[in-house]
């Protein structure tokens, strides 16, 4: 089957500077990518690309066979020729015309007939839960509505892929999560290959088929969210991901053993040749309190987060920050020391370099 959207060596420049560092990726039919890494990382200019609001520096895109942009023949198919729609962080709705009016208006510009323009804006008020604003203008109706107004207005002239700039940024944290599986229901409802840039990693986990970690114009690693997780193949990867957020311990080979400070955590062997290692423990790895025959460290309490019925907790063990779950709910004063065992190996080992050693 041909891929929804496939990119060939594309990448951007900004004189010298490259925002976009040749990105090689292929997304199927129906998948929900979500672009994902840090300020700056280049998500965004990815985005315009794609929408067509920027012409790539050099490289392809391809969406379902066709080729939309070309950095070698410096072609750039116009936003509305490329058969995908954008949503943007702000919400950019036409103030002088209703709700109505704003998601019929696309349509007219496709030459719809009035009686498929009419049928399909109905359509998408419904599938939005919107139809009681359809008369309203955007200045009477709240941010949440707004933007569910800005996503009908897109997915009215039925694009086959759908493009999400950070479309949940300005909402307040209990809309923004039922907005996510809103998204989620519109995604399949619509049958389009969805893309969405944001930089919650925890979006990205919950609503992505794929995913694609940016870090300086790169991909660093490109999968399913559960791939992505259980086989990070960085250090950025593995602490960018996952909630919450994984500790790296730096162990030095000595004889036949891998050890951090005097505690000894692993067998050298995983460390293949290299002096000196990383090692990736999970917070639900490491446990307040003893564990007989377990390596076991004393740090000193910070702070305690209760998270489902667990307690997550930082503490500091050689000026290192170390995150650990206790059983039930936790507290300590802040100075006190705690025991942190390690309960499980860990589950991945990195070069000091970044770069996943082993399986
Ligand atoms: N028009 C431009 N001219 C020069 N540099 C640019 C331009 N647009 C973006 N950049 C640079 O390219 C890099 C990537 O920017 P981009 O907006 O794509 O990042 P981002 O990952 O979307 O960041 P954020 O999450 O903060 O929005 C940044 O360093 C930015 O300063």
């Amino acid at each position: 089957m041909t891929d929804a959207i496939r990119l060939s060596h594309l990448s951007k420049r900004f004189g010298d500077f490259a925002a976009v560092d040749d990105i090689n990726i292929a997304v199927p039919k129906g998948a929900f990518l979500v672009l994902v890494g840090p300020s700056g990382c280049g998500k965004s200019t990815l985005l315009r690309m794609l929408a067509g609001l920027e012409t790539p520096s050099e490289g392809e895109i391809v969406f379902g066979g066709r080729v939309v942009s070309s950095g070698q023949a410096g072609l750039v198919a116009d936003p509305s020729d490329r058969d995908a729609g954008l949503v943007f962080q702000s919400y950019a709705l036409w103030p002088h015309m209703s709700v109505a009016g704003n998601i019929e208006w696309p349509l007219k510009v496709a030459k719809w007939s009035r009686a498929d323009r009419q049928a399909r804006v109905a359509e998408v008020l419904q599938l939005l839960g919107i139809e009681e604003l359809s008369q309203r203008y955007p200045a009477e109706i709240s941010g949440g509505q707004q933007q569910r107004v800005a996503i009908a207005r897109t997915i009215g002239p039925k694009p086959g892929i759908l493009l999400f700039d950070e479309p949940l940024s300005n909402l307040d944290a209990k809309l923004r999560i039922e907005m996510r599986s809103e998204l989620m229901r519109i995604h399949r409802a619509t049958s389009a290959t969805s893309v969405y840039v944001t930089h919650d990693q925890v979006e990205a986990m919950t609503m992505a088929s794929h995913v694609a970690v940016l870090n300086k114009g790169k991909v660093e690693q490109f999968g399913p969210p559960i791939d992505l997780l259980e086989k990070p193949l960085t250090t950025f990867v593995a602490t960018f991901l996952g909630t919450p957020p994984a500790n790296l311990l730096t162990v030095t080979r000595q004889a036949g053993e891998l050890r951090f400070g005097n505690l000894v955590l692993a067998a050298a062997a995983q460390a293949g040749q290299h002096e000196k290692a990383q090692l990736l423990y999970r917070a639900h790895d490491i446990l307040v309190g003893e564990q007989k025959g377990k390596p076991v460290i004393s740090a000193i309490f910070d702070e305690a987060a209760p998270i489902a019925g667990r307690t997550m907790v930082t503490a500091l063990f050689e000026g290192k920050r170390i995150t650990a779950m206790a059983d039930g709910y936790f507290r300590a004063q802040p100075g006190e020391r705690i025991p942190l065992t390690f309960i499980e190996p860990p589950s991945a080992v990195f070069a000091m370099s970044g770069e996943r050693i082993g399986e």
